[in-house]
């Protein structure tokens, strides 16, 4: 048997203030970024269909996340009042455990920063 991770990666653009540094500090504006979100599941392909998991379920779940974050003002998505990098990963990982047993990495990207915050999952 053939262990692989699958990735599925969607996009969104969103606003949010965050609260560290001083009160003039620029993080506190409501300001916005473009996204990447990066969704991994990990398993065994199995016998019948030669996959670990259809893609296209994959594609379903990421969108639920992606519906709700998308064109949205973090702070106000219930338990992502400080949406950091790491807040969002974790938030998003809470979301998708209950339908994706299989979870294994979730990554939030910002591509124009080059910065990106990786949440490992352990079965
Ligand atoms: N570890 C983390 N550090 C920072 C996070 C984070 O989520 N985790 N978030 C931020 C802010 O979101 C900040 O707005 C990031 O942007 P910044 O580095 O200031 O870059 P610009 O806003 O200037 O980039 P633009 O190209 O204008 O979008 C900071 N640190
Ligand atoms: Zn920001």
């Amino acid at each position: 048997m053939t262990r692989c991770l699958l990735t599925k990666s969607v996009t969104f653009d969103a606003a949010h203030q965050l609260h560290q540094g001083d009160e003039s500090h620029p993080y506190r504006r409501l300001h916005g970024h473009s996204f990447r979100l990066d969704v991994s599941i990990e398993g065994e392909a199995d016998d019948k269909d030669q996959w670990v998991a259809d893609f296209a379920d994959l594609s379903d779940a990421i969108t639920t996340v992606r519906d709700v974050l998308d064109h949205a003002f973090l702070n106000e998505v219930a338990g992502l009042e400080t949406p950091t990098l790491e807040n969002i990963s974790v938030w998003v990982a809470k979301q998708l455990q209950p339908i994706l047993p299989n979870l294994c990495r979730v990554a939030i990207a910002r591509p124009s920063l080059g910065e990106t915050c990786t949440l490992e999952i352990k079965g």
